[in-house]
C-alpha cells in the first residue's frame, strides 16, 4: 500500500482557567481551543505483518513512548485484532510547547488508522481512546473550535466571529521545554477561578472584553520558573494582547496582516523560534470521522 500523508494541526488555548481539582489530582479546566493551520505531517501506511513501527523516532523520545505509536497500540488493543502500521512524522510543532503537538499526532493516527484498518469507530469512541493518552488528544478528534470543560475533554463547538479566521497568530517558543505535570503540581498555581458561562464567549472571542475577562492561569507560575517565557511574553505584549498557550512555553499574539506578522517574526527575541498561522474552523481530517 502506498504511504499517504496526513496533517496534525497544533492548537492554541485562547484562554485557560483552572476552576478546581478532582480527587485523582487532575484539574478541572475551562478553555477555548483554536486549531491552527500549522502542524506536523504524518505518513501512515498499513502493514500486513501486524507490527507497529516508527519510521523516524524523534530525538529523545523512544518509539514506544511516542504518542503517535501509543495511539496506534491503543486503537489496536480496542480492536482485538493483530493490525500493523508504519508511521513517520515530519515535526514542525515545537515539543513541550503547549501547542499540543504530540497530542495532535496521536489524534491523527487514531483518525487515520480507524479508517485504514476498517474499524469505523464513531468520533466519540476515538475521543475516549484519545483521552487515555492525554487530556489534549480529544479536541483534535473533535476537530473544531471548542469550549472545553472537565479535564479538557468535555467539548462544545463554538462559532467564533468570522474575522477571528482572518487574523494572523504569531507564535513564539523560547528554547525551553515546560513539563505540563510540573506546572499542574506547583503549589503557587491558582486553582479557584470562578467558572464562566459558554454564552459569554460565542461570537466575541476577538473582543477586548473577552481578553479582559480571561487569562491563562498557568502563566504566572510558568513565568516565575522559566524567565525566558516571561521575557518573550513581555516582548510580544508590545504588539497586542499576548498570552501563553497551555502550559507553555509558547506565547502568542494576533495581528491583522501577514506583513505585521512577518515583521514580528523577523525581529523576535534571540533564543526563540516562531511561526505565523491562521485559525482553522475545522480539522482537515474532520470528514474522516463520523458521529
Ligand atoms: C495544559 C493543557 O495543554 C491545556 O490544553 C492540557 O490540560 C494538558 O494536556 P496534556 O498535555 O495532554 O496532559 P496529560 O498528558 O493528560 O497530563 C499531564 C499531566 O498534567 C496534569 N493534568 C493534566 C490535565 C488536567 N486537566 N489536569 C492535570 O492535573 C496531570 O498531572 C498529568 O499527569
Ligand atoms: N509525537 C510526539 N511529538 C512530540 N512530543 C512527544 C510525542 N510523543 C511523545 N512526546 C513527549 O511528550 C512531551 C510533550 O510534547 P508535546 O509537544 O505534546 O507537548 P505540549 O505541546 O506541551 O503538549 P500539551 O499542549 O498537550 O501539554 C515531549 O517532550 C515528548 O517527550
Amino acid at each position: 500500500m502506498h504511504p499517504t500523508t496526513f496533517f496534525a494541526p497544533c492548537k492554541l488555548n485562547l484562554f485557560l482557567h483552572i476552576t478546581g481539582q478532582l480527587p485523582n489530582g487532575y484539574h478541572r479546566l475551562q478553555s477555548l481551543f483554536l486549531l491552527l493551520d500549522h502542524g506536523d505531517t504524518l505518513t501512515i501506511t498499513q502493514r500486513d505483518d501486524g507490527q507497529i513501527v516508527h519510521g523516524n523516532p524523534l530525538p529523545g523520545v523512544p518509539a514506544e513512548q511516542d504518542l503517535a505509536i501509543r495511539a496506534a497500540h491503543a486503537l489496536r488493543a480496542v480492536s482485538g485484532r493483530r493490525l500493523g502500521a508504519e508511521i513517520t512524522c515530519e515535526k514542525r510543532t515545537p515539543m513541550g510547547g503547549g501547542l499540543g503537538g504530540g497530542s495532535s499526532d496521536a489524534a491523527t493516527v487514531l483518525i487515520v488508522l480507524n479508517q485504514l484498518w476498517g474499524l469505523h469507530y464513531p468520533r466519540q469512541q476515538l475521543m475516549q481512546i484519545g483521552l487515555t493518552l492525554g487530556a489534549d488528544v480529544p479536541v483534535f478528534i473533535f476537530g473544531q473550535t471548542a469550549w472545553a470543560e472537565g479535564v479538557g475533554e468535555q467539548l462544545t463547538p463554538v462559532t467564533l466571529d468570522a474575522n477571528m479566521f482572518e487574523k494572523y497568530f504569531v507564535v513564539l517558543t523560547p528554547h525551553v521545554q515546560v513539563p505540563t505535570a510540573q506546572i499542574f503540581a506547583h503549589q503557587a498555581l491558582t486553582r479557584d477561578s470562578k467558572p464562566l458561562r459558554i454564552a459569554d464567549f460565542s461570537n466575541g472571542a476577538q473582543s477586548s472584553a473577552f481578553w479582559q475577562q480571561t487569562r491563562n492561569d498557568m502563566e504566572a507560575v510558568v513565568c516565575s520558573l522559566y524567565p525566558a517565557v516571561a521575557d518573550t511574553l513581555d516582548w510580544l505584549k508590545q504588539f497586542g494582547d499576548a498570552r501563553m498557550s497551555g502550559s507553555g512555553a509558547s506565547v502568542f499574539v494576533s495581528v491583522d496582516s501577514v506583513k505585521k506578522a512577518d515583521e514580528l517574526l523577523k525581529n523576535r527575541p534571540e533564543n526563540t523560534s516562531g511561526f505565523r498561522a491562521k485559525g482553522l474552523e475545522y480539522h482537515p481530517l474532520f470528514a474522516m470521522t463520523s458521529d
